[in-house]
């Protein structure tokens, strides 16, 4: 009786250092589910995925411990959604089904098994929400922590939607949450997220409005992309790209009602003298989708218009240069 009692308090205080490598693959492998997109999943040297269109969409992005996230202020399973997320966005802004993601772990032997298995079945249950499947990866042992997955789509017949396909006179518009990730990140710097809302929820597991992507092919989108460093920077990519100007409504973006009252408790506190919308504009992390239109496309609800596209260069925000106050990572 004893010794269980003993074997189970070492069970829950056990490191990835404790599992050894193939151990800790094993733990986290075994969390990942095959789609019918999987001809081979983790275990050989590779993975075989099923490529329908024969074109493979392909892109990669990194989470570092400090950096996209501290273990204080986001759980393991945040992490594992965010992770997942931030990949899979970037699938479904080529307007791709995301098919495949490979998971690539380095971290410290002191970091406890349970953290790595929730961050498992956080990563999974994302892929789950948007029919991907953890095909593979690598595991290091790192003095810190970062994640880096790579994830794979397919178009289905589809094109794949570009940054450089905006022409004057289409419609500029948005799916999904813009501003509630960024406050949340606010909340948690001003050590104010004792409460649970959707800015903190927004901000440790973004929910892109995947199925927008393919949906907004379909539709005809002359360019798209995940709104991940501020939504002003990242249509300026669009702008570089199409060669055209992109023209903001500042009155188009309707403020969600949880980053109006997350924006009052940050002023009211001092902790930021902003206005909701600013949140809007230069946020970071919403993963929405921001894309263009061809002007006489009948919009789904799930798409707002927030400008046009009109000739010339650069974001506009209701005529004047709009500031690109975005993320970068070296600056
Ligand atoms: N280290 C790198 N090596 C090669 N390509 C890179 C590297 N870093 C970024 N890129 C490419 O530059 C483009 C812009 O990157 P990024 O801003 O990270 O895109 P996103 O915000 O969609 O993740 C992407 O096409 C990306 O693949
Ligand atoms: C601890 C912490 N500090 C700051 C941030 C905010 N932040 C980190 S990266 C980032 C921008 C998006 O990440 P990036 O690596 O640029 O993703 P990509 O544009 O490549 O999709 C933001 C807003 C955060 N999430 N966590
Ligand atoms: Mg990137
Ligand atoms: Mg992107
Ligand atoms: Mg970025």
């Amino acid at each position: 009786m004893r010794r269980e009692r003993h074997r189970t308090l070492k069970a829950v205080s056990s490191t990835i250092g404790d599992l050894g490598e193939f151990g800790l693959i094993a733990r986290l492998t075994a969390r990942f589910p095959h789609t019918d997109d999987v001809i081979l999943g983790p275990g050989d040297d590779a993975a075989v995925v099923r490529a329908p269109d024969r074109r493979v969409v392909a892109t990669t992005d990194m989470l570092v411990e400090g950096r996209h996230f501290r273990r204080d202020w986001s759980g393991p399973r945040d992490v594992g959604h965010k992770a997942a997320a931030q990949n899979l966005a970037d699938v479904a802004a080529m307007g791709a089904r995301p098919t495949a993601l490979l998971l690539g772990l380095a971290a410290p032997a002191d970091l406890p098994t349970r953290w790595v298995e929730e961050f498992g079945d956080g990563l999974q249950a994302e892929c789950a929400v948007a029919g991907a499947a953890v095909v593979g990866g690598d595991t290091v042992r790192s003095d810190s922590l970062t994640v880096s997955i790579t994830a794979l789509g397919d178009l289905r017949g589809g094109r794949a939607v570009r940054r450089d396909g905006a022409a004057p006179g289409d419609v500029v518009a948005v799916a999904g949450d813009l501003g509630l990730s960024a406050a949340g990140l606010a909340l948690l710097r001003a050590g104010r997220a004792e409460r649970e809302d959707a800015c903190l929820a927004a901000h440790r597991r973004p929910a892109p409005p995947y199925a927008a992507g393919p949906r907004a092919a379909e539709l005809g989108a002359t360019a798209m992309l995940d709104v991940s460093d501020g939504l002003v920077q990242d249509l300026g990519h669009i702008a570089a790209a199409s060669a055209v100007r992109v023209a903001l409504r500042r009155g188009a973006l309707r403020v969600p009602p949880a980053l109006a009252e997350a924006v009052g408790l940050l002023n009211r506190i001092g902790a930021t003298g902003r206005d909701p919308v600013d949140f809007m504009l230069a946020g970071g992390e919403d993963h929405a989708l921001a894309a263009t239109f061809p002007p006489d496309v009948a919009l789904p609800a799930e798409w707002t218009v927030i400008g046009r596209i009109d000739e010339g260069e650069g974001v506009a925000l209701d005529g004047a240069p709009a500031e690109a106050a975005g993320w970068d990572h070296f600056s």
